[in-house]
């Protein structure tokens, strides 16, 4: 996910490859714009190229102008001429602003095309990457300066801006070239010192966003974790404001001074080539001042010529300055191509993908699994071995952090294995079309998703083909006890849950897991994954879920796993996990006689239970 570099200490060739690179890049904006809105993008090339010529009608109007006004007083000439060229600009300057206007219109609806086309490319790529990329820094960072450089693909304003301006200083040369060919190298100096000037600062800017997206991605969490919801009671509650608000002005502090640096070093930069420029344009207005001497221009001539100086200056510096902002961007492009191109490892073409039998026949196999979280130095998961028949009732049991929901997420297929596989009936799960295998699961995870939004939602998801049906709603809310609750809300399967959006009622923690679980089984698979389920919620609702779960299980393959143990009395297998490896397995009775850990940890709870843990 890295990005190369602008380094001046590059050779020769790869000066090339990084020149080669950008052009690319570059291209690869054109045709990314073109694809988006090739209308508004000939609207814009036309309205640029019209307003590139008429600064020329205009010097040559003011020429004309000046002369004929001198006539005026000079000849005693009538004012026709002089009125007839003044309704000629006036009439040139509406339509130039008419243009103006127009160019403005297309040139915002296209933005937005583009702005709208970027991020859902983004958001879409972020679904499609594996999850373990969300355990990994560098992705975040990826992401980040990705999300910073959304804005850099509109560069089709700038190059037209760029042409307009080519344009009109190509016609004021080869004005400017029939007077004398020094006035036009002058005019061509003006461009040099600034376009170095500002491409070598865009460069450092754009080395300065790469290097403080840690963290600047640091500044963005620290407040994001002050004024947001997740953190707030505990910062009113342990009193963190001060010390975190501390922790984020330091880390902001460390990167404006940074800036702050660079900025100041250009503006200082800046100073010197406009200081240059003036002094250059000292130098061409004597050098017509010389012309005019020699008899070499009229009145209206020097007139025109002096205006068009300073307009090619303008036009000069809005090249270089253009131009400058779209090499910055294209670096900037860079960043957001690398994100767009990160691949998507372990997705396969669904023409490539093997097929998976309904229903499963032989199982799940888990064969020599180990897995390792790319942000840990050892793997979480060890060499595990496990088949799960078809119709299985599974619980997982272990300590904190003994792996269970690793092995559940790498079961999933969330997760694909470091070492070993997971096989749905004898085919690896990297051999089945994602989508399809999705299809086949359905889970509800310790850290399910409140999702701010209608109950049907907040359930729906879990099926989105069935999201308007009514009838399965209360099926799957019914099952994880879910009906009560929403029988009570004001506009049942159409009542907005969470606070954060108008009109939306909060539930409690118990309440929402509820409908998660309902989320899961309005899916209907055959494999069902339930990690903690019923962490919040009261013991009688709990043994009333677990009954109802082992109902709806019945005949489809599930994976519990739970800290609670009297579950443990009605599914077929229980395995015991440890440090990552499985320990231990068997029923709930063999276990017991075992005295291994299992019966250890039931002797444990049960004395805190002090009886039989839950009935089911
Ligand atoms: N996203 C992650 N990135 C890196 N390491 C992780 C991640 N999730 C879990 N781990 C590590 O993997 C180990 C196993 O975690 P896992 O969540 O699978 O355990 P668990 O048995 O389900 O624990 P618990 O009973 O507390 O839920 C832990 O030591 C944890 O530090």
């Amino acid at each position: 996910m890295s990005i190369p570099m602008p380094d001046q200490s590059l050779s020769r060739r790869e000066q090339w490859k990084r020149t080669t690179q950008l052009l690319s890049t570059l291209l690869r904006i054109y045709t990314l714009s073109w694809k988006q809105a090739r209308w508004g993008l000939i609207g814009t090339a036309l309205c640029r190229l019209l307003l590139a010529i008429i600064p020329l009608i205009h010097m040559y109007l003011v020429s004309r102008l000046v002369n004929a006004v001198t006539e005026v007083i000079t000849a005693g000439a009538g004012l026709k001429n002089v009125l007839v060229i003044l309704a000629i600009q006036t009439g040139l300057s509406i339509g130039s602003a008419a243009i103006r206007s127009l160019e403005q219109m297309i040139m915002a609806a296209l933005k937005l095309r583009i702005q709208a086309h970027i991020e859902e490319q983004m958001a879409a790529k972020s679904t499609r990457l594996p999850l373990v990329y969300f355990d990994r820094p560098d992705y975040y960072d990826s992401f980040h300066r990705a999300m910073g450089s959304q804005h850099s693909l509109i560069l089709f304003d700038n190059s037209f801006i760029v042409i307009q301006s080519a344009l009109t200083v190509i016609g004021y040369f080869a004005v400017v070239i029939s007077f004398h060919w020094l006035l036009a190298v002058g005019l061509l100096l003006f461009v040099i010192p600034s376009l170095l000037v500002n491409m070598r600062l865009g460069e450092q800017r754009f080395i300065q966003m790469l290097n403080q997206t840690a963290i600047a991605r640091r500044v963005n969490y620290l407040y994001n974790l002050l004024i947001g919801r997740e953190a707030a009671k505990e910062i009113r509650l342990f009193g963190l404001s001060s010390h975190l608000i501390d922790q984020w002005r330091s880390s902001f502090m460390l990167n404006a001074k940074q800036k702050l640096k660079l900025e100041r070093k250009g503006i200082t930069m800046n100073w010197g080539v406009d200081s240059f420029n003036s002094i250059l344009s000292g130098a061409l207005i004597v050098g017509l001042a010389w012309l005019g001497t020699k008899g070499r221009l009229s009145i209206g001539q020097y007139v025109a010529l002096t205006e068009a100086f300073n307009a090619v200056n303008g036009q000069l510096m809005s090249i270089s300055s253009n131009l400058t902002f779209m090499y910055q961007n294209v670096l900037y492009a860079q960043g957001l191509f690398t994100f767009l191109d990160t691949p998507e490892e372990g997705a396969k073409h669904p023409s490539d993908a093997l097929p998976l039998s309904k229903p499963l026949h032989k199982g799940i196999d888990i064969r020599n699994l180990s897995f390792q979280y790319p942000n840990q130095p050892f793997p979480t998961l060890h060499q595990v071995n496990l088949h799960i028949p078809p119709g299985y009732k599974i619980a997982i049991v272990g300590d904190n952090g003994a792996g269970k929901s690793t092995l559940a997420k790498c079961i999933l297929g969330l997760y694909s294995a470091s070492e070993g596989a997971v096989e749905y009936d004898g085919v690896n799960i990297l051999d089945l079309e994602p989508a399809d295998l999705r299809k086949r699961v359905t889970a509800v995870f310790q850290d399910f998703v409140r999702y701010q939004s209608t109950v049907r939602d907040n359930i729906g998801f879990g099926a989105l083909d069935r999201l308007q049906d009514n009838s399965w709603l209360e099926v799957a809310a019914s099952k994880s006890g879910a009906n009560e609750i929403i029988e009570s809300l004001p506009e049942q399967f159409d009542t907005m849950l969470g606070p954060m959006f108008e009109g939306g009622r909060e539930l409690s923690q118990g309440q929402w897991q509820k409908i998660a679980i309902s989320r899961a089984y309005f899916r209907d698979a055959e494999l069902v994954v339930l990690d903690e389920p019923t962490a919040s919620m009261d013991p009688m609702t709990e043994a009333a879920v677990f009954e109802n779960f082992l109902q709806i299980a019945e005949g489809k393959t599930t994976l519990l796993i739970s800290h609670r143990l009297g579950i443990c009395k009605a599914v077929d297998h229980i395995i015991v996990m440890k440090h990552g490896r499985i320990v231990e397995q068997g029923t709930h009775e063999e276990l017991l006689r075992l005295g291994g850990e299992y019966e250890q940890m039931y002797q444990v709870q049960s004395k805190w239970y002090d009886s039989e843990i839950v009935t089911v």
